[in-house]
């Protein structure tokens, strides 16, 4: 069916609207404050060109050194103001009208919705955390015939096998509870943990839901200890060991057949009250020595091209399996814009909810929530956000081409309006499944090229969408007051800064190839969404100045060399700001974002960005840059989503956990050290001349700010004994970069 159609529409004159759009009341004092910042700028790099004119072959080095450098990371700063410019100019907020839905579209003609459940490693992704990833999603209210899950898994594992067999049968239970009781967290993990207003609950209830909920936790149980003893053993149902044991022999995981389980059929499974339930499919697509797997992207195609044969729904929701439905109304919420006969129907090609994640701690201390990245900036870009690779509901056709070119596949049974007429579990069909998520059925296609999720980025999420939107695809923000969809992120801060290394390494993958934003994007985005995506794709560029501002002052400051306007002169108030104007326009947009957002999670987030800069996109940058000199090839690893009771309890009291033996550690330290003693010498420098208060005041402040930003890492150096202080060779090299730094910064 195409969704949308005026076909299955009641006529769209008189029907009651499905969303509106409200643009944003800061968006007048944006603009206005963008030009006075602008200005600002336009000062400081009159002041920096007059310097550089300066310069002579006889200027000592130290001084040409600095004024280079600080110019440089200006630059930077600015042309990273000018992208952010782009949120800021048309923010919208929309709402949906879920409660008009039945008076546009009819139930029986809801367009069917499969969902794309991704997992990779059961050990890094706890099965049981995937089974209600799952069950979230099978709970949906929508029509149960035209529902179907589809669970990847990279891992190949009996271990979630064996956790969605037990699914299967529990969700036979859970689903009909869910309906009848109006049960909103349809994770059965949540539902159990959240405080019910179980004295409102009749007796009968009560006793249905502990009835339920001993079942439920037999299951975890059940499912725990299969993964702790690391195979099903002889719960296991022989059949199923089967099928997955020819991976046995290639335990590496290099080259193995396909495997496709239907768990939960939809033509002949019942619920325990009769009624029918979604779909619930296996896959482990097959991987092939001589074939790349391309991750993630490569698991979501092999996915489009099962669920294609099988269901073949024309909406599709890609989620990652850490990432549970918060919401059972959201598809019917997505109908807003899918089914919106006042939208142009032919060019939307997907709607993204914002990630949002549970189980932060108050202050979120490693600023995983990402406000900007996940809900500040998708406000206000010009055609809709990027894909954030999961909670996003594509419009199937959008996979397959530009919105007015189809670009032909191989077998006429992927195509998006093919109609699945066969059984799913029909020997023909299961036949064909297991081909199209072969290892090696790509060879030699679209696939990955102009055909499904893109291929050649590890942020395979941002390529496909950035794709999309340069062929004119258009997609939407949907961000209602309860999130849709809840996640976890990670609680350590190594996971943390390793996952933001994958997403460097895989940003500049886009940037150094010939889609690069630079020379591509801007041509088919136009300047706005051009921008935008720039914004993301020179992220790393952060680091420049970030390193910069993060010791060279403070280097200087240690020569007692000034590099900053003196304190009395006009000039400082214009470096005044630039640097608190900056700052407070990001505190106020971060506290207008919502969703308790306080003064102290800025604080930690403005820190983080500093941390960031030292650390993942220094060293992922590095790290790009060996790839391209083919010295090592890193893949997708996973992020760990299993945390320890240690780790667990240092995040919650807001310890930040430093335990571990990392190389991105040393240039942090080394930037906290820098600012410790140029802090001192500064310091001791203004007791000891009025002169030195003026000119170096600016350098004083920034040292103090850097002493400020760095007082975990003094901390985790010098005064921690638990096991998140800083391992000790970290310590000592760290000292020992910093003493030669700021030793060859005083003799210089
Ligand atoms: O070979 C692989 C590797 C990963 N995954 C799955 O991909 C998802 C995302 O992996 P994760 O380690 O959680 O990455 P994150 O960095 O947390 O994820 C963010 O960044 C990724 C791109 O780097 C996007 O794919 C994700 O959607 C986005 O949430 C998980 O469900 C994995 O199971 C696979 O299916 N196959
Ligand atoms: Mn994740």
């Amino acid at each position: 069916m195409e969704i949308g159609s005026r076909r299955n529409m009641v006529s769209s004159e008189n029907s009651p609207p499905l969303n509106s759009v409200t643009p944003l009341r800061r968006r007048t004092a944006n603009r206005i404050y963008a030009l006075i910042y602008a200005s600002a700028l336009l000062a400081l790099f009159y002041r920096h060109v007059r310097q550089l004119l300066l310069l002579r072959f006889t200027t000592p080095v130290p001084v040409a050194a600095a004024t280079l450098s600080l110019f440089v990371a200006d630059s930077v700063l600015a042309f990273m103001w000018c992208t952010t410019q782009s949120f800021r100019v048309y923010p919208i907020r929309r709402t949906e009208y879920v409660e008009n839905i039945p008076k546009v579209l009819k139930e029986e003609d809801f367009p069917a919705l499969d969902v794309f459940v991704c997992t990779a490693d059961p050990y890094k992704e706890p099965p049981i955390g995937v089974v209600n990833t799952a069950l979230s999603v099978l709970a949906y209210d929508y029509p149960a015939d035209k529902l179907s899950v589809y669970l990847s898994d990279d891992g190949r594992s009996e271990l979630t096998l064996f956790a969605f067999m037990e699914a299967a049968k529990f969700a036979a239970h859970w689903l009909p509870f869910c309906r009848e009781n109006k049960v909103v967290d349809r994770s059965p993990e949540d539902y159990f943990r959240s405080n019910r207003s179980i004295g409102s609950e009749t007796e009968r209830i009560k006793s249905v839901t502990f009835g339920l909920q001993v079942m439920y936790e037999g299951m975890k149980v059940r499912i725990e200890n299969v993964v702790a003893k690391g195979e099903a053993g002889k719960e296991f149902i022989e059949k199923e060991r089967q099928a997955l044991s020819p991976c046995t022999d290639a335990v590496t995981g290099q080259s193995h057949p396909p495997v496709i389980q239907v768990l939960v059929d939809n033509s002949q499974d019942r619920d325990i009250a009769g009624n029918g339930m979604p779909n619930l499919i296996y896959v482990s697509r097959g991987k092939s020595r001589t074939a790349p797997n391309n991750f993630k992207a490569g698991a979501l195609n092999a996915l489009v091209r099962v669920s294609a044969v099988m269901t073949n729904a024309p909406v599709v929701l890609t989620l990652d399996c850490d990432m549970r439905s918060n919401d059972p109304v959201t598809p019917r919420r997505v109908l807003c814009y899918l089914a919106d006969p006042n939208l142009d129907q032919s060019k939307l090609a997907y709607v993204q909810f914002p990630q949002i994640f549970q189980g932060l701690d108050r202050d979120d201390i490693y600023a995983s929530s990402f406000r900007s990245g996940f809900q500040m900036n998708p406000m206000g870009m010009k055609n809709g956000p990027d894909y954030f690779g999961t909670g996003c509901f594509f419009r199937r056709r959008a996979l397959f081409g530009c919105p007015m070119a189809i670009v032909q596949l191989e077998i006429p049974e992927l195509s998006a309006d093919h109609v699945v007429e066969r059984p799913i579990q029909s020997r023909e069909n299961m036949e064909l499944a297991h081909h199209v998520a072969s290892g090696d059925y790509e060879n030699m296609t679209n696939w990955g090229s102009k055909v499904g999720f893109r291929y050649g980025s590890l942020v395979e999420d941002y390529f496909t969408s950035y794709q999309l939107h340069c062929k004119g695809w258009k997609s939407i923000y949907c961000h209602p007051n309860r999130p849709a969809f809840l996640g976890d992120a990670p609680t350590s801060l190594i996971d943390m800064l390793n996952q933001l290394k994958r997403w460097v390494v895989g940003l500049h993958e886009v940037t150094f190839s010939r889609y690069s934003v630079v020379t591509y994007g801007f041509r088919f985005l136009g300047l706005l969404m051009g921008l935008s995506y720039a914004h993301y794709a020179l992220w790393p560029m952060w680091a420049i100045p970030i390193v910069v501002y993060s010791v060279v002052p403070q280097l200087a400051l240690i020569n007692a060399l000034p590099v900053f306007p003196m304190l009395s002169g006009p000039w400082s108030l214009l470096y005044i700001f630039l640097f608190l104007g900056a700052y407070s326009q990001d505190l106020v947009e971060f506290l207008l974002s919502g969703n308790g957002a306080t003064v102290r999670q800025w604080w930690n987030d403005q820190r983080i960005c500093l941390v960031r800069g030292l650390t993942c996109l220094l060293i992922g940058s590095l790290e790009f840059g060996l790839k391209c000199l083919s010295i090592s090839i890193g893949g997708f690893s996973v992020t760990s989503k299993a945390t320890n009771d240690e780790q667990r309890k240092m995040y919650e009291q807001g310890v930040f956990d430093f335990g571990a033996s990392s190389l991105m550690f040393v240039p942090l330290s080394v930037a906290a050290l820098v600012n410790f003693i140029a802090f001192a010498r500064g310091l001791a420098l203004s007791l000891a001349g009025a002169l030195a208060v003026e000119s170096l005041a600016l350098q004083v402040l920034l040292a103090s700010f850097g002493v400020v930003n760095g007082w975990p890492l003094y901390e985790a150096m010098f005064f921690r004994s638990d096991k998140g202080r800083l391992p000790t060779n970290i310590t000592l090299a760290s000292a020992f970069v910093a003493a030669l730094l700021c030793a060859a910064a005083f003799l210089a």
